[in-house]
């Protein structure tokens, strides 16, 4: 489960301070996807960013499985971005040089103790989530060689390698058309279910909400639950 309770996150903006997220409280349960929408500048990636604890918020909380996260030194800060979070971004940031099943295995070598002994174990877990995002038989591919759509898939799978509890997506479906688009979150949905993640999903795009467990609509920072009129 992820709660934010309260939380408030301002940049500076010469003199003064802009306020990005403004007292907003959301809680995620696990096997829920809640939509995240807004225009542009409204706070919406901010808002993601605090949800992963890569930005300390001015005030308020971050819970992640009854964890304060505000109580934490940066180590263990770390630790559970590592072990409870899977972040995928807009963007997939896969590794040029990497194919498919390396993007997930370099997952078991980051900063994880031990990770010489559970190589096997990271081998045979990349292969079953590459199965599950319909990517198995693209294992051997380098990003060049993928599809956008394909890529999203891969960077998906690579955000499950250590079976997060919460899971977050900043705008999966932007760069990909509305058919591809509707796969991505349809595979969001079902991996959601099936792993049992809480997750909070960025998206522009009104035509997913309705799939989605809950949605909320964040104008100037503040969360509203009267979505926009397409809905
Ligand atoms: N690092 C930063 N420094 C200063 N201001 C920032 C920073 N990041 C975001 N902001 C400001 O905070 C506000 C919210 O931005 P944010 O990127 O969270 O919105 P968004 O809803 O995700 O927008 P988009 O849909 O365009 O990605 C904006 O006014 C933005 O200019």
């Amino acid at each position: 489960m992820i709660h934010l309770d309260d939380v408030t996150l301002t940049f500076p903006d010469g003199e003064s301070r802009i306020t990005a997220v403004d007292h907003v409280s959301l809680t995620a349960h696990p096997g829920t996807v809640t939509g995240i929408t807004g225009p542009s500048g409204s706070g919406k990636s901010s808002l993601l960013a605090v949800a992963a604890t890569l930005i300390r918020p001015d005030a308020g909380r971050v819970m992640i499985d009854d964890v304060d996260t505000a109580t934490m030194d940066s180590g263990a800060a770390t630790d559970l971005r590592r072990t409870k979070i899977g972040i995928v971004f807009q963007q997939s940031n896969l590794i040029a040089s990497l194919t498919s099943q390396e993007q997930l295995a370099v997952m078991n070598e980051l900063g994880a103790p031990n990770s010489r002994r559970h190589r096997a174990a990271a081998s045979a877990r990349a292969a079953t989530l590459l199965d599950a995002v319909g990517m198995g038989d693209q294992a051997d591919k380098r990003p060049h060689q993928l599809s956008g759509g394909q890529r999203q898939r891969v960077n998906i799978a690579r955000a499950l390698m250590n079976d997060p509890s919460v899971l977050l997506v900043d705008e999966p479906t932007s760069a990909l058309d509305q058919e591809r688009g509707a796969s991505i979150i349809e595979l969001i949905l079902q991996l959601t279910s099936e792993l049992n993640t809480s997750t909070l999903l960025v998206t522009h795009d009104l035509v997913h909400l309705p799939r989605m467990h809950g949605a909320v609509n964040m104008v100037d920072g503040r969360l509203t639950s009267d979505l926009p009129a397409a809905v």
